[in-house]
């Protein structure tokens, strides 16, 4: 029997989540569904129509994933889908490390290199991407992006949607609040609040939404 993956979002990030589905061994075939279909398409796998034509035929995919780079637009798509009965599932690159006691959320994403150590909590439709590295203790709530290489020391607490930058480092314990954007290359020694926007060593504020 074939597993059969449905991947909602047919852009560059689709792309990866699908690789990384069909690397991991247990997906065998992969689809795309992308809202600008027909006018996208999916390159090595086929897009086969808008994301509400997939809600009505759920019960057709094994898995369902969300590969959105907006963090707020895959969040919502997978809470939908979630709320529709799709069997959402989590995809981990064969080349990540992950603890076993780290604990990873439905709709996430461990792209290749990844590290996540031990007790680390990863939340829902969140995006590990490649070679981050996410150290023990830290929580990051739903829909958080973690850009290639940047690094979350230990029990780094991160909210709801937001968005780490590529090489961008959090000091041991920092709190970063919900809808926060940390630039690339910014080094975070002290908590951030929610909603701003942060760049630079060491971080400051540099919009306050
Ligand atoms: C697989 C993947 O590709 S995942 C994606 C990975 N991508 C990233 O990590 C990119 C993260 N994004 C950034 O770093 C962006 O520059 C942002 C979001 C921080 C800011 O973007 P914008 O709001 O468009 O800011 P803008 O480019 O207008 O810059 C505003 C000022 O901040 C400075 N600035 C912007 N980004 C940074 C940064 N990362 N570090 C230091 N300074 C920065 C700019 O030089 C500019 O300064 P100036 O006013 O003195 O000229």
């Amino acid at each position: 029997m074939s597993n059969k993956l449905a991947v909602i979002g047919a852009g560059g990030h689709g792309k990866v989540v699908a690789e990384v589905a069909i690397l991991g061994g247990f997906w065998d075939e992969v689809v795309f569904f992308d809202d600008a279909y027909p006018k996208v398409s999916g390159g090595r796998w086929p897009v086969v129509g808008s994301s509400e034509r997939l809600f009505e035929q759920l019960e057709a995919f094994d898995g369902v994933i969300v590969a959105i780079g907006n963090n707020q637009l895959r969040l919502n798509k997978t809470m939908q889908l979630l709320s529709a009965g799709g069997k959402v599932v989590s995809v981990v690159h064969p080349s990540a490390v992950v603890s076993p006691y780290a604990q990873i959320d439905l709709g996430t994403v461990v792209f290749p290199g990844a590290i996540i150590n031990a007790d680390a909590v990863i939340g829902l439709a969140c995006i590990i991407n490649t070679a981050a590295v996410i150290e023990h203790d830290c929580l990051l709530h739903e829909g958080v992006h973690i850009s290639p290489h940047a690094t979350l020391s230990g029990q780094t607490v991160v909210g709801a949607r937001s968005w780490l930058g590529a090489a961008s480092v959090t000091k041991e314990l920092v709190t970063v609040g919900s809808d926060v954007i940390v630039g690339a290359g910014a080094v975070v020694v002290k908590s951030l609040p929610s909603g701003v926007t942060a760049v630079g060593n060491p971080a400051r504020v540099l919009v306050n939404r």
